[in-house]
């Protein structure tokens, strides 16, 4: 692979400061989703390498949260420069394990490096108060505290963000980090974590150990050193780890999946509704957590916004990320394919509609094509599972209420959109959706001040803005006795 920056490609794990290898020399093999080609091998550690990580983490901790929030702050400041002026080679590493769009991949780079920047900051802000005491003899303080050695546990679909998202805050707080990165995607994660080295953070403050899940993850809940555990992915793990870490009691993250219902009222700006579809649906060919999974359309507008959202989505280049002008990537592997292949399919049988795409791609191997299927129905599985893929699936509503009521039928409640012009409707449709984020005529959400998180299956806690930093602080009480 072609770096300007080659030492950015790394084959070892950073633990303690020092880059090695696993115990036993085993290694992961690193696969471009676009070609099915091998790019690396990264090593392959379990439970005895973890434990030296959290170990490292443990006695970098006094040390580092002893620093000035300024001095954390500049430090980090440092690592987002860094990962700026490296932006190039960190979409090139992205594009090449995770399969995005290369301009997805840069703008990736530069959302990671948004949370960095904003923890930076924020953690100057970790302000405590006091409080009026009932007794006039005592004064009542509360101050806020780093919460200790921290675990991260990140997807494959944002590489880098998903990192800097947990690490930023955790490191602004004071804490010390261990991440563990998906097996699809560890050269971004080692990466970041030669730009954090070049920064200047002391060794230990910043870990990554890549590998093993069920033996990293298994040592990392279970360690009585780790303090909390931040995790993105399926609520299926999310429900492992959060049991794993019960026995500890630890502080937990969890941003899991979802569900997401896009609707369109028929008193929407069709052009805004679907321009805001394309964006909400084929981001990263449809492998994000607040992807719209459903889209419920108001029985007025249906055929409209069906044929324009078709034309738009029929559009959209496929092939390799790396190639110029393309809008889709592969799916990550040969399961995500297949659960796109297994949602289409039952659609159909049960009387979906295709209006365009609806199977595999020409080129083969990973690649889907951009699907809307219209006439789907609440019996169908895409009603019920997040499909993480490529399909838009155009579900049939009369009523708001019916609506609304459609939409929160569902165990999860992370994103939810909706295109309406009514400013009445946008309050009480805004109010009444299950949902951590509600996206109001428009299909992008996400950015570093604002609030990431979801409610129901989909998770707990919040990511990014001033929310994001508390969930690494505790909160202290101190009592002074004055007379
Ligand atoms: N909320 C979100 O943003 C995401 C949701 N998903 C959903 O999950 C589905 C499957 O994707 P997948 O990658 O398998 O997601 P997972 O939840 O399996 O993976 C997320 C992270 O958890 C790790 N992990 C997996 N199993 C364990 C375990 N037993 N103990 C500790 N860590 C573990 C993974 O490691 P490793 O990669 O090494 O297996 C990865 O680092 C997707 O189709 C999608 O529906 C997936 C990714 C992100
Ligand atoms: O899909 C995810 O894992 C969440 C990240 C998506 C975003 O930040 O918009």
């Amino acid at each position: 692979m072609n770096l300007q920056n080659p030492g950015l490609l790394r084959s070892t794990n950073l633990i303690d400061g020092k880059w090695v290898g696993a115990d036993s020399g085993a290694t992961l093999t690193v696969v471009d989703p676009a070609s099915g080609e091998r790019i690396a091998e990264v090593p392959r550690c379990g439970a005895a390498e973890t434990r030296r990580a959290i170990a490292a983490a443990d006695a970098a901790l006094p040390a580092w949260r002893a620093l000035t929030a300024r001095q954390r702050g500049q430090l980090l400041l440092a690592w987002q420069r860094l990962i700026l002026d490296h932006a190039d080679d960190l979409a090139a590493l992205i594009t090449a394990e995770g399969g995005k769009p290369l301009s997805e991949a840069r703008g990736e780079a530069t959302y990671g490096a948004s949370f960095v920047e904003w923890f930076a900051e924020e953690g100057k802000r970790t302000y405590g108060e006091s409080i009026p005491s009932p007794n006039p003899a005592t004064r009542l303080l509360v101050v806020k505290q780093p919460v200790g050695v921290c675990a991260a546990i990140t997807p494959w679909n944002f590489p880098l963000a998903m990192i800097t998202r947990k690490v930023a805050p955790a490191l602004a707080a004071g804490c010390t980090v261990v991440v563990k990165p998906a097996e699809a995607t560890p050269l971004t994660a080692l990466a970041l974590a030669a730009l954090a080295e070049q920064a200047g953070f002391p060794a230990g403050v910043l870990n990554v150990v890549t590998g093993d899940p069920v033996a990293i993850g298994g040592e990392l809940c279970a360690s009585p050193i780790v303090k909390k555990l931040s995790f993105t992915g399926s609520t299926a793990v999310g429900r492992k780890l959060m049991a794993q870490c019960a026995p500890t009691i630890k502080k937990l993250s969890l941003e899991l999946g979802g569900n997401a219902p896009f609707i369109v009222f028929d008193d929407a700006d069709v052009d805004a509704a679907v321009e805001g579809a394309l964006v909400a649906k084929y981001r990263n060919t449809g492998q994000t957590c607040v992807c719209a999974n459903r889209f419920l359309v108001q029985a007025g507008i249906y055929e409209d916004f069906a044929s324009r959202f078709a034309a738009r989505a029929a559009e959209l280049k496929v092939g390799a990320g790396s190639e110029p002008g393309v809008a889709q990537g592969p799916l990550i592997n040969a399961a995500g394919l297949a659960k796109v292949e297994a949602h289409v399919a039952d659609a159909l049988a049960k009387g979906a509609r295709v209006l365009c795409g609806g199977a595999r791609h020409a080129r083969g191997g990973n690649f889907y094509q951009p699907t809307v299927l219209a006439d789907v129905t609440r019996d169908m599985q895409v009603a019920r599972e997040e499909t993480f893929g490529p399909l838009a699936p155009l579900f049939r509503f009369e009523r708001e209420e019916e609506a609304v009521a459609m939409a929160n039928d569902t165990e999860f409640g992370l994103a939810a959109y909706f295109y309406s012009r009514d400013i009445g409707r946008a309050w009480r449709v805004g109010e009444a959706l299950e949902y951590g984020m509600v996206g109001i005529n428009t299909g992008l959400i996400s950015n570093e001040v604002a609030p990431f998180g979801g409610i129901k299956q989909s998770g707990v806690g919040r990511e990014g803005s001033k929310y994001g930093i508390e969930e690494y602080l505790e909160v202290k009480y101190l009592c002074f006795a004055v007379g």
